[in-house]
């Protein structure tokens, strides 16, 4: 190996730099594919992890305990409330959800990246708690028509819970000024693709990546015996 490659840092050594983890939020209207492009993700991205959220809402055929949904009573999410527990909660559709706090505090401090699939009010109350450490994205359905279809073709909720779901869908598309990104999902796999390149990008953040102050430091050292 030559000098000059051993004293410069290798792309190894760039990839491994040390990061501060993100919170990376995904909100949409139901039905719009946020599960979907979750699952993606987690799927083919061993640097992030799901923030398992809590819910009083039952669940559906499919969903297991502690992967989807930490799934309680009411008697229990209000424990969790008066202990402090989350570091967002909302009611939604009549159910109330919530944002364990114990495990992403220490976990982003260690680089660990978080992915949250929750609704708007808890992407601004995570906003104001954490605001230099969460990326925000919203996804939109290409049309009204396409996503009563995906609710329907989902075939988990009943003609009246969708046309609940379909009655929100207004209120919460209104809401997409308050993210950073926003990705309409027309193709799955395209909109996969943008979602990982935002996830990419966000990672770079010269804040985030804590590792470069001493990287740095190394690259401007006076070479021996040369003067700087
Ligand atoms: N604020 C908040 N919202 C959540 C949380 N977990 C899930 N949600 C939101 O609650 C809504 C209903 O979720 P769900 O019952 O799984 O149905 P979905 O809309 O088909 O995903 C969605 O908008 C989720 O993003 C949470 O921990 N906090
Ligand atoms: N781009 C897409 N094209 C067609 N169907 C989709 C697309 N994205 C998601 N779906 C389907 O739409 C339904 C709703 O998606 P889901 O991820 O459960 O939405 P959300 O979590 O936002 O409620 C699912 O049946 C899913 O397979």
């Amino acid at each position: 190996m030559s000098d000059s490659a051993s004293s410069s840092p290798s792309t190894a050594e760039t990839d491994t730099l040390a990061r501060r983890g993100l919170m990376f939020i995904m909100s949409s209207p139901s039905g719009a594919g946020k599960t979907t492009i979750s699952r993606m993700l987690l799927e083919h991205d061993p640097h992030i992890c799901i923030s398992v959220s809590v819910t009083t809402r039952p669940p559906r055929p499919g969903e297991i305990d502690g992967k989807d949904y930490h799934f309680v009573d009411h008697a229990q999410f209000d424990r969790m409330v008066e202990n402090d527990d989350f570091l967002e909660w909302a009611e939604v559709f009549g159910h109330c959800y919530g944002t364990p706090k114990a495990q992403v505090k220490t976990g982003l401090k260690e680089g660990q990246d978080y992915l949250f699939d929750i609704d708007w009010q808890g992407t601004q109350q995570l906003y104001q708690k954490l605001e230099r450490d969460v990326v925000r994205v919203f996804l939109l359905p290409p049309s009204i028509d396409e996503l009563r279809r995906r609710l329907t073709g989902r075939g988990t909720d009943s003609a009246e819970v969708i046309a609940g779901r379909m009655a929100r869908a207004r209120s919460e598309i209104s809401h997409w000024d308050g993210y950073d990104y926003v990705v309409v999902n027309d193709d799955i796999q395209t909109c996969f693709e943008k979602v990982t390149e935002i996830l990419a990008a966000e990672r770079m953040r010269r804040a985030r990546q804590t590792g470069l102050i001493g990287f740095v430091r190394e690259l401007m050292r006076p070479e021996d015996g040369i003067a700087p």
